[in-house]
């Protein structure tokens, strides 16, 4: 194990050394970028087995030894529609929390903040999203009745002075309605920055986007909210990723949202991939001077872990780089 461990550290920093470190020619871009690894939670709920509360409860550990400054550790949703969470609270009780780092957790509702507040959660996320249709099959209601439902919950939350982080999924596209208007994005964003979600992370649910897109909605949206206020969360499907990041960077964009090995997927978007592997943003930020915090070594110690625990191949072309080196 110590052998592997060193063959893979010398990997990481032979490859350090081959790149080319230079933002010249890629425009105006944040000196830091916070990243939200969402892999405990937007990685695993869609796994058909369970897996092991050990298992999640060491990956985060592993994550938050790797430096990553926000972990969406679990949901707190009902285990009827995804399972795979089921065993939230003991995950929240069972991981060692470092100073600086902040475990959100997901919540539907005012149940899931009373559940998740119980146990000892410090923060938390509430998901919205601009189809219709996306929202009656994720969270059985209209877009009206989310941010009614999400308002009782930050009415709640700033009496506990919790955090509340907001999604907006199908920013670039919905699996049930396609086309997705910028206005309502835009509109769906506002309306969840006002009733005082600090930060509005957009979604790419099924990662259909293109960088022009991913321009043109951040455009519509910037008018609502300020930039500093926003994230982008990119699922990977067709590959778009990490393009439509460093758009979103050059459009002044400083946080971002991946997962561990690429793991994951929406369990109501059929289809769709996990987010950008954290360990692939890692290392573009790295290459442009970007400032992360993060040890690529130890995360990618930590997306072997994972990838072993759930006998699957990583997603990660660095960690499949490094491998193969
Ligand atoms: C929202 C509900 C609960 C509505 O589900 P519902 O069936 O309409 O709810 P209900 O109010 O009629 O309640 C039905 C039962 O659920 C219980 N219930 C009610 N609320 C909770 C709760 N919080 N925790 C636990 N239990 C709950 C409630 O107590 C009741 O229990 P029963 O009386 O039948 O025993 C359901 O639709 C749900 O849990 N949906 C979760 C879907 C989900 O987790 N999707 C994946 C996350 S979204 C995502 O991945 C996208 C994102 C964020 O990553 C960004 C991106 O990629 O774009």
């Amino acid at each position: 194990m110590a052998t592997v461990k060193k063959a893979v550290q010398l990997r990481v920093v032979g490859l350090a050394s081959l790149r080319a470190v230079s933002t010249s020619t890629v425009g105006t871009l944040p000196k830091r970028v916070k990243i939200v690894e969402v892999g405990p939670r937007d990685g695993l709920q869609n796994e058909k087995n369970f897996v092991p509360t050990p298992v999640k409860i060491k990956l985060i550990d592993m994550l938050s030894e790797a430096g990553l400054p926000v972990i969406e550790a679990t949901s707190f949703v009902s285990p009827k529609w995804v399972p795979q969470m089921a065993d939230h609270a003991e995950v929240l009780k069972g991981i060692q929390t470092f100073p600086g780092i902040n475990y959100p957790v997901l919540i539907p509702n005012l149940k899931g903040f009373q559940t998740a507040v119980a146990a000892g959660a410090k923060e938390v996320s509430v998901f919205g999203a601009a189809s219709e249709l996306f929202t009656r099959k994720n969270i059985n209601c209209s877009i009206d009745e989310s941010l009614q439902r999400f308002d009782e919950v930050l009415k709640a939350a700033q009496a506990l002075s919790i955090p509340v982080r907001g999604y907006v999924s199908c920013v670039l596209g919905c699996p049930y309605e396609g086309k997705i208007s910028l206005a309502k994005v835009a509109e769906v964003a506002k309306r969840m920055y006002s009733m005082g979600c600090y930060e509005i992370s957009l979604g790419d649910t099924i990662g259909v986007g293109t960088p022009g897109v991913m321009k043109d909605m951040l455009s519509a949206v910037m008018h609502e909210v300020p930039v500093a206020a926003l994230a982008v969360h990119c699922h990977d499907t067709y590959g778009q990723a990490l393009a439509n990041i460093l758009m979103a960077l050059q459009m002044g964009v400083s946080v971002v949202d991946s997962s561990v090995a690429g793991l994951g997927g929406c369990p109501y978007a059929k289809g769709a991939s996990g987010n950008l592997a954290t360990e692939d943003l890692v290392y573009m930020l790295t290459g442009l001077g970007i400032h992360t915090g993060v040890n690529l070594q130890k995360l990618l110690e930590a997306g072997t872990f994972i990838c072993q625990a759930l006998n699957r191949k990583t997603s990660s072309k660095v960690a499949q780089a490094t491998c193969k080196l």
